[in-house]
């Protein structure tokens, strides 16, 4: 008998990121070879002539793990029964937006999927959000959303994650396979710290291996931090198949596991867990294990990383703050 197939919503499926992640979940890269996918996909009213074009294409695969494909614009019929939530759709900063104005124009949408998830997604749903301001975004859909468990939102952090393991693949040598416990602390913004304080290179400590800490603060840490905007002053457009593989990345880990002797990074909501402050969704080195997640817990932390990791989640105060005061929360 076959696995019983999984309920996947894609919002901003005919966005850059969907046009990307669609087809890699379609072809079975988030729950392997043997678990058929039913998509549905959100995008607003005139979008969606472009997404049935979207749709076109991947019958047109022939993915043997595809069962079926809906579309529509109403969250609270394209939400019915999903048991994965990928909220890839969001508005985009135009000139002369201010970060208020891009707070208040998604807190709108996120407050009413939010509001859909929790009346009609299935009991067992997560909820991963890669739409910015990522992070605030996951704390609003997750404040709308009472009776689903606040363990089961998280906002991506997995890109900042895997351009840090990037950065020291292209400063080592070493594969990225043999890069193990990076985190991303905090927010999926400019504030965001890379931290490889903890982190090890083919088995020895990153520090030792990279022996230049004016290079790990000066170059490593504004790289990470700063690749978003990078990307988007040369392709002049955001990341797009990146932020859909670590879309992926991310729900993989969180459904079916991660390695034991590893970690990764996903902002969570906290529990208080280094001193940061309790509901925020910030970004944590975590172990994942079948549908749930847990912090790792007792890393000593210096005073360099301290002060990058409250300075973070000072902006995430701040943002919280913000969509507080718009009655978004
Ligand atoms: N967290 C990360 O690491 C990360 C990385 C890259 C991009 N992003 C963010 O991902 C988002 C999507 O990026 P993109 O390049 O696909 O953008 P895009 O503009 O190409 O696509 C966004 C899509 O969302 C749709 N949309 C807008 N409002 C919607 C709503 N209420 N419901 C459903 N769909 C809606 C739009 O119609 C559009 O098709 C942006 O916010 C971007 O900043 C996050
Ligand atoms: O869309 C952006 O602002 C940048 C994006 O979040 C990224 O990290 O590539």
């Amino acid at each position: 008998m076959s696995p019983t197939p999984v309920k996947i919503a894609v919002t901003g499926a005919a966005g850059q990121i969907g046009y990307s992640l669609l087809f890699r979940i379609a072809g079975g890269d988030l729950l392997g070879p043997d678990t058929p996918v039913q998509l549905q996909l959100l995008e607003i009213e005139p979008a969606l002539k472009s997404l049935e074009g979207v749709v076109m294409e991947l019958d047109d695969c022939a993915f043997p793990l595809l069962e079926s494909v809906e579309i529509g614009s109403d969250p609270n019929v394209v939400f019915e029964g999903v048991n994965l939530a990928l909220l890839v759709g969001a508005r985009p900063r135009s000139a002369g937006m201010e970060r208020g104005d891009l707070l208040e124009a998604n807190g709108a949408i996120f407050t009413a999927q939010g509001k859909a998830l929790n009346a009609v997604a299935a009991d067992d749903v997560r909820i991963g959000v890669t739409g910015n301001p990522a992070n605030t975004n996951a704390l609003i859909a997750m404040s709308n959303a009472p009776d689903i468990p606040r363990d089961r939102f998280s906002a991506l952090t997995r890109l900042d994650h895997n351009r840090a393991l990037s950065q020291l693949h292209g400063r080592t040598g070493v594969p990225v396979a043999d890069i193990r416990k990076v985190t991303i602390w905090g927010n999926h913004s400019a504030t965001q710290y890379p931290d490889i304080f903890h982190a090890e290179i083919d088995g020895r400590p990153a520090v030792d291996v990279i022996d230049d800490l004016e290079w790990v603060e000066n170059t490593f840490i504004p790289t990470v931090a700063k690749r978003g905007s990078a990307i988007i002053d040369a392709r002049g457009a955001s990341s797009a198949a990146s932020a859909a593989s670590a879309t992926i990345d991310a729900a993989h880990d969180w459904l079916l596991g991660s390695q034991t002797d590893d970690w990764v990074s996903m902002a969570v909501a906290s529990d208080g867990s280094y001193g940061i402050p309790e509901g925020l969704i910030y970004s944590f080195p975590v172990r994942t294990s079948d549908g749930s997640w847990s912090i790792v817990q007792d890393l000593e932390i210096n005073d360099f990383s301290r002060a990058r990791m409250d300075a973070t989640a000072a902006e995430l105060v701040e943002e919280r703050d913000a969509v507080t005061k718009l009655g978004l929360i």
